[in-house]
């Protein structure tokens, strides 16, 4: 019996960057949070110790911040980009890598040209592979709550001795969608893109009179890859923010589906992926 080292990756997590442009007083900001992991002929130094071939996690970073003052505001996918290609090509030890952006929106408050507000509509994600020559982008969208106060029903589900739940023919369906979409190609509109998906997936929320939420993420799904030709592939997560009718007869009060105990957990967890049947092959692109 021998033991041998497996994959592995190393890199520099969670970069929290904020740029800001300034053309005369009126300022735009961009905020993200960068995720850069390297993978390649890394064996010595797990094995020896032997460094020779090591990129500092440190100076990741630094580059991370390098390239955000080189390039300014760019859209997030072009700087993973630009980052991904810089790491591989510059150091002949690194094979692959994997940069993460989540860009994390802000307002404007009024007409102030300074002067900013979180957005609270979901943080914008990304995530890029490159190997040296090819490149791979997944685009989304994650903590971005929604919820349907009616046109939601669940019934006609598997009863066996410990089902206990109620068939409900309308309910509250409230999700956290966390969505990924993956570009057929590695280069494109990326802003006008994800807005139309976003927008896709909101509208399909919102259109659908849900029997399930397997349901309501399937429609989503479709509707992405109906919206926007230049996307193969949407994953999706999606967790049920139940939504509990309260019972108010104790006190003397009728409850017709109008106050909830909204739990936070334990929680139904959704999960799918809905693609195109000819959609080209995803190599790492989902690792
Ligand atoms: O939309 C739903 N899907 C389920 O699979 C499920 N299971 C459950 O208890 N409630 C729900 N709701």
């Amino acid at each position: 019996m021998s033991i041998v080292l497996g994959d592995n990756r190393y890199g520099k997590c969670e970069n929290r960057i904020v740029r800001i442009t300034k053309q005369g007083p009126v300022h735009q900001i961009k905020d993200i949070t960068v995720s850069v992991a390297l993978s390649g002929d890394l064996d010595a130094t797990h094995l020896t110790g032997d460094n020779s071939g090591v990129l500092p996690t440190d100076t990741m970073k630094n580059t991370c911040f390098a390239f955000a003052q080189r390039h300014g505001a760019v859209e997030i996918e072009e700087y993973a980009l630009l980052l991904a290609r810089h790491f591989v090509d510059s150091q002949p030890s690194i094979g692959h890598a994997r940069v993460e952006v989540d860009e994390h929106a802000w307002d404007r408050i009024g007409q102030g040209p300074h002067s900013f507000v979180r957005t609270g509509g979901g943080t914008r994600t990304c995530t890029v592979h490159y190997d040296g020559t090819a490149a791979w982008v997944l685009s989304g969208v994650k903590d971005l709550t929604v919820l349907n106060s009616t046109d939601s029903e669940f019934w006609g589900y598997v009863k066996d001795e410990y089902t206990t739940l109620a068939e409900a023919h309308d309910r509250v369906l409230a999700t956290e969608i966390h969505a990924q979409w993956r570009h057929a190609a590695a280069s494109g509109d990326w802003g006008k893109s994800y807005e139309r998906a976003k927008t896709a997936l909101l509208e399909a929320f919102v259109r659908t009179h849900s029997r399930s939420l397997q349901q309501t993420l399937f429609e989503m799904g479709t509707r992405v890859l109906e919206e926007s030709p230049e996307l193969c592939e949407v994953r999706l997560k999606l967790p049920n923010k139940h939504h509990f009718r309260y019972d108010t007869a104790p006190f003397g009060l009728d409850n017709p589906n109008e106050t909830f105990l909204a739990a936070d957990r334990p929680y139904g967890l959704i999960e799918g992926d809905v693609r195109r049947d000819d959609a080209p092959a995803a190599g790492p692109a989902w690792t």
